[in-house]
């Protein structure tokens, strides 16, 4: 029946605030406004209707794509938005975009790695969108190794330019975002050559296309690269292809915040570290870390709503079946991921402070935190985007075979967000980055030097090596200096014992290749500990409204003992805990989902999805199910006409042939 909440009863049953958790969710009361006042209005233009996605051609798609990127941007100066709140409207509308990578890498490059005078120039034109960027670093032969891209920028000092040039088939660019079809600029990185000496890889502004008639420019040769994984999803995106063939730039557009090269051709490298030419990587990083809470908690709140709807066996005498919700096994997969979804809003809130102190350091040439930055964006992105993209995942089979079904919204969420574990970075390479971070931190612990920031941790390592858990009944498990301090031994004696065992090779450079799997352990160890802590921080605070901080604790414990359970093997290992004490965190496990239970329901109403956003039948906010699932089946575009396409032509032929077999 329209109108009627199906999922009332379970509202009912919240022991919390559910509107003062929407305020903790989005992290402040103007931010919670802004994003309820933004999802809203895209819900209810029908410019940004969504559901026919699934069942267009690529070229539909994409010209949808364009469509919605050209009124959302007109609706944006209609109504004066800010940039938070374009930011917002963006990511509502739900389907990537030119306009991601414009917005979020384009930008962000040019401001981060262009001198004042650069800034000055092109991100007027940028911010006015009379000019359309990418972000071109990605080759067809190297990705993850940057340092070994092929692209060549050649200073001519004859005419005061940069000769750009791709001089084999592998050094193509290949991946970027809006590149293939609609950028009429780009951010490129090549190898920076004076006077026939190679300084490595740097950035350049060059125009692709021209702004009259969107034709490339001479010497370039630029397309899609093809359908991707995935119906919809990710192919509303044009990824590129792009090659060079001598293309000359001005001077003034290589990106010359971080080195120069004078009208001489000297290189003139500033008294900056050239790590800094990397650092809309750790900016994206960043913002991807947050990002993951969001997907996440999409997924969760469509499997829980749905779980609650749901009912599988258990009548009695004519009662209903069971809601599935209230199958154990379903808690104990589902819940943890609710939790997830929390820890990693958190942590990404954490992150985007560091970030934002480490670029006013930089500005204050503080390079100190750069390392720590470094290591934290890319190990909490590694870690967050796995999680994720296997919580989705399993979502999807949370929902039974509902869940395989476009119209559950769990397909394409999947598609469209599994490759966050390799753009920006692929997770392992990022986790090996991490590690050695961690190595270098161990390596000198003996040298007085104190470790800092998410490894000031290890300054305790006399204590972590000896120190043992004293839980001694499953509560003191919801002790968070209990919890924290099994955390910490674990990773820090992981790390050590990688350090100690790379001593036995030849060179670093061999123990590293050699201990790689176990280092990229120790750094998920690591990473686990930074989300858990900052957890932690995040209940130190003042947290208004009734229950509120309550749910929030019984989460965190969650969090953590569900990381502990699944990874008791390194806990026992490495001796911080007995096998007793890892039963009685499980005990306290099966008794905290008890409490998440009647608070299921509520706990994802608080992340304030609209229908629109979560584009899911089953996530519905109703729990109206099944009206809708029959209603959405009769859309399908096979359901049109009775007899369908093709009957006539091969399935009627096919069945009068086996009638004459029979026959005979
Ligand atoms: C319902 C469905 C609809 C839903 C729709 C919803 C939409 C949801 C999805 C939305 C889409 C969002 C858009 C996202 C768009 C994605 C766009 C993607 C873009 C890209 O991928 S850009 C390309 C990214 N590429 C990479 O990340 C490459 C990875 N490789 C590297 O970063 C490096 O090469 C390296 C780090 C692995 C190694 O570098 P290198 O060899 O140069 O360095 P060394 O190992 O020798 O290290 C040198 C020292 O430098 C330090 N270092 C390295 N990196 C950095 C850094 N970034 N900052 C600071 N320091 C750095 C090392 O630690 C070393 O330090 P040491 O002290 O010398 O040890
Ligand atoms: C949807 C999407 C959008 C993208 N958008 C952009 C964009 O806008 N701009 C851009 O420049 N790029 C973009 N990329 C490219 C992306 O950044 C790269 O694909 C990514 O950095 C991974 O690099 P790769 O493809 O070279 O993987 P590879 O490095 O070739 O990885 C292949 C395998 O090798 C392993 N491996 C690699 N090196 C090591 C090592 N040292 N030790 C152990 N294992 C290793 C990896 O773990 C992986 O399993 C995009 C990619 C995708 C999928």
């Amino acid at each position: 029946m329209e109108g009627v909440d199906y999922l009332a009863p379970e509202r009912n049953n919240a022991q919390f605030d559910v509107d003062e958790m929407k305020i903790v969710w989005a992290g402040s009361r103007e931010a919670f406004e802004v994003s309820d006042r933004i999802a809203r209005l895209v819900a209810s233009d029908p410019n940004f209707r969504k559901d026919d996605r699934t069942t267009l051609g690529r070229k539909e798609l994409f010209k949808n794509t364009l469509r919605k990127a050209a009124y959302a941007w007109k609706r944006i100066i209609e109504l004066r938005l800010n940039e938070e709140e374009a930011k917002r409207l963006r990511s509502f509308i739900d389907q990537p975009a030119f306009t991601d990578l414009h917005w979020g890498m384009f930008v962000p490059a040019i401001k981060g790695q262009g001198t004042d005078e650069q800034q000055e120039k092109w991100l007027p034109l940028a911010y006015k969108m009379q000019i359309i960027g990418c972000y071109a670093q990605t080759e067809l032969g190297h990705g993850s190794n940057v340092q070994g891209l092929e692209t060549t920028a050649t200073f001519d000092p004859q005419t005061d330019e940069f000769v750009i040039h791709s001089p084999t088939l592998t050094s193509c660019k290949w991946w970027p975002g809006g590149l293939g079809k609609i950028s009429t600029h780009g951010v490129i990185y090549a190898r920076l050559i004076t006077d026939g000496k190679d300084h490595g890889v740097h950035g350049f502004i060059v125009q692709l296309r021209s702004l009259d008639d969107h034709l490339p420019l001479p010497g370039i040769t630029v397309g899609d690269i093809g359908m991707k994984f995935g119906n919809a999803a990710y192919n509303t995106m044009d990824n590129g292809v792009l090659r060079f063939d001598h293309v000359r730039i001005p001077r003034n557009q290589m990106l010359m915040r971080v080195s120069q090269v004078t009208r001489e051709g000297k290189y003139v490298q500033s008294n900056v570290p050239r790590q800094l030419v990397y650092g809309t990587m750790v900016f994206v990083r960043q913002t991807i870390v947050s990002d993951a809470s969001t997907a996440l908690s999409r997924a969760v709140c469509i499997a829980t709503r749905y779980s609650a709807v749901r009912r599988q066996f258990g009548s009695h005498n004519g009662s209903p079946e069971t809601q599935v919700i209230n199958y154990k096994t379903q808690q104990a997969r589902l819940f943890p991921l609710l939790a997830s979804a929390y820890a990693f809003r958190f942590v990404g809130e954490w992150l985007k402070w560091l970030y934002m102190d480490v670029t006013k350091r930089l500005e204050a040439k503080d390079f100190s935190t750069l390392p720590e930055a470094h290591a934290c964006t890319a190990g909490l992105k590694s870690l967050t985007t796995s999680a994720t993209a296997d919580g989705i995942e399993e979502c999807r089979k949370l929902c039974g075979g509902h869940g395989y079904l476009c119209s559950s919204g769990l397909p394409e969420l999947f598609a469209v967000y599994v490759p966050a574990c390799t753009y920006e970075g692929d997770n392992i390479v990022l986790l090996l980055q991490v590690a050695r971070h961690l190595m270098k931190t161990v390596s000198q612990l003996g040298s007085g030097k104190m470790p800092v920031g998410t490894t000031a941790y290890m300054g305790r390592a006399e204590h972590l090596m000896q120190c043992r858990s004293d839980v001694k009944q499953a509560k003191d498990w919801l002790r968070p200096n209990v919890v924290l301090e099994a955390f910490e031994a674990r990773a820090f004696r992981m790390s050590v014992a990688c350090a100690k065992n790379l001593t036995k090779f030849s060179s670093p450079e061999e123990g590293f290749q050699e201990l790689s799997a176990d280092l990229v352990e120790a750094a998920v160890a690591h990473c686990q500990l930074i989300v858990v802590s900052k957890f932690i921080e995040k209940l130190q605070q003042d947290i208004p409204g009734k229950g509120v901080k309550q749910q929030l604790e019984i989460l965190c414990s969650v969090y953590a003992l569900f990381l502990l359970h699944k990874h008791h093997g390194d806990f026992l290992s490495t001796g911080c805990i007995t096998p007793t004490q890892a039963s009685l965190a499980n005990e306290q496990l099966r008794s905290l989902y008890s409490q998440v239970r009647p608070n299921a329901i509520a706990l994802v109403d608080a992340f304030n999805y609209t229908d629109h956003y979560l584009g899911s039948v089953l996530g519905r906010y109703d729990g109206n199910v099944y009206p809708k699932l029959y209603e959405e089946a009769w859309k399908d575009p096979l359901n049109d006409s009775v007899v369908p396409d093709g009957y006539h032509e091969y399935v009627r032929p096919m069945l009068k042939q086996q009638l004459r077999n029979a026959r005979l």
